[in-house]
């Protein structure tokens, strides 16, 4: 089936275009991109007053298949996915067993094809079993196709195994994506520490336990050559020390949560775990900073770390409940109620950010709309407001934080290779 989206304002950053056009679609790619488009038979999508940009990419998520399907599966973390404008999402190794060999990802892979509803790509561990004791097979899970490495979840505490682990990953030109936070200031802590924190009672977790360990792995990139990059960035001095690295010519990159732009540890203060995460959500200070890391490009990407958990384990006693919460189908809302109609961030930016930047980071096919390739297309409203609703949630993680408020701007239409996979909030598959 043929599809023409018409009228609506293409917002391609990759072609530098910004502008009303309409998106053809054949036989899943893109036909042409242009003015009064027409085409006999096919089905007209009217994009009057929204965005039509490339689909959004979603770097760090965690789809919990195989072994934790009670919190989440690939079709139902890819339709939720779908609910939130996502065409393409990378996904964690920590579930269980951990993606740590090559016949694990190729298994995996044949399943998200058959049961995903947006494309699924793999993340492998840097260490057996995620222990940091014995290298995972990152070559063989190279060729079996990961994007990047990463031991999410967890810091790779020894110095001398990161070391190495960067230099594997640059032999086969793939990022290691560092969870960096120093455990032994991290492990007893429930929030960021500071001053609500001290208020509420509550065991923090302090900015400096990342900062620690993002100094010690750009000292590393550095001496090695490899490519870090640092996961769910949550502190100021980080994003200094990353400004500063980029200066330098360190090759690394890093990403932000829409969590992390959205809120400030004053949200805790009613003890609601949805709002417990790793890396916790900071003060204002921070997330000032990290507002600024986006708009001057020191921050590469904009994540959902979609972290679901089962209702049972996420609703408890504040101090027992898990980090994360399901971030798939509020994230674009999210970033562009707090980033874009705050005037912080344009479209471009915003589309660079989620589509373009992590395609490259990844290096997969997308990011751009570009006739002869892929039609993976999002449409979305910048100014329709909505109420959160968890009941209405594709993805089995009912748990978030942006339950109940308003958001700003939607996912309106999710297409993957040409296919409409979500109308109108209502995913198709
Ligand atoms: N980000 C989170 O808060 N949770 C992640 C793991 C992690 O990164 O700690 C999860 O897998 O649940």
């Amino acid at each position: 089936m043929n599809l023409l989206i018409k009228g609506g304002t293409v917002v391609n950053p990759a072609k530098k275009q910004h502008e009303v056009a309409d998106v053809l679609v054949k036989d899943g790619k893109i036909a042409a991109i242009g003015q009064n488009l027409s085409a006999d038979g096919a089905d007209v999508y009217d994009a009057t007053g929204l965005v039509v940009a490339p689909g959004l990419i979603d770097m760090h998520t965690h789809l919990r298949e195989p072994g934790q399907e009670a919190k989440e599966d690939f079709y139902s973390g890819t339709q939720a996915a779908a609910a939130g404008g996502f065409t393409r999402v990378a996904t964690m190794a920590n579930t269980t067993p951990v993606v740590d060999n090559a016949a694990l990802v190729r298994g995996l892979r044949k399943q998200a094809e058959l049961t995903g509803v947006v494309k699924v790509e793999f993340m492998g561990a840097v260490s057996k079993g995620l222990k940091g004791k014995e290298l995972a097979e990152m070559g063989d899970m190279a060729e079996a196709g990961v994007v990047g490495f990463s031991d999410d979840g967890h810091y790779v505490e020894s110095a001398a195994f990161m070391r190495r682990a960067l230099e594997y990953s640059s032999m086969f030109n793939k990022p290691v994506i560092d969870h960096a936070e120093e455990v032994t200031l991290t492990c007893e802590g429930h929030m960021h520490e500071g001053f609500v924190a001290y208020e509420m009672g509550v065991k923090g977790r302090p900015a400096v336990a990342e900062d620690m360990a993002v100094a010690r792995d750009l000292l590393l990139a550095e001496m090695t050559g490899g490519h870090i990059h640092i996961a769910h960035v949550s502190s100021k001095d980080t994003v200094d020390q990353i400004r500063r690295a980029k200066a330098k010519g360190i090759k690394v990159t890093c990403e932000v949560t829409a969590q992390h732009l959205a809120f400030t540890d004053e949200y805790l203060r009613e003890y609601n775990p949805a709002f417990k995460m790793a890396p916790p959500i900071r003060s204002e200070e921070h997330r000032q900073a990290l507002l600024a890391g986006v708009k001057d490009g020191t921050i590469d990407a904009i994540i959902t770390d979609h972290a679901p958990h089962a209702e049972e384990e996420k609703d408890q006693e504040f101090c027992c409940a898990p980090n994360g919460f399901s971030g798939l189908e509020t994230s674009l809302a999210a970033v562009l109620t707090h980033t874009y109609k705050t005037g912080i961030l344009t479209l471009d930016e915003i589309v660079s950010l989620m589509s373009t930047r992590p395609a490259q980071l990844l290096g997969v096919e997308g990011g751009v709309l570009e006739v002869g390739k892929a039609a993976d297309i999002t449409v979305f409203s910048t100014d329709e407001a909505w109420t959160v609703d968890r009941n209405r949630f594709y993805t089995k993680g009912k748990t978030s934080p942006f339950d109940g408020m308003t958001l700003t701007g939607r996912a309106k239409l999710t297409v993957v290779d040409g296919d409409v996979v979500m109308k109108e909030g209502v995913v198709t598959r």
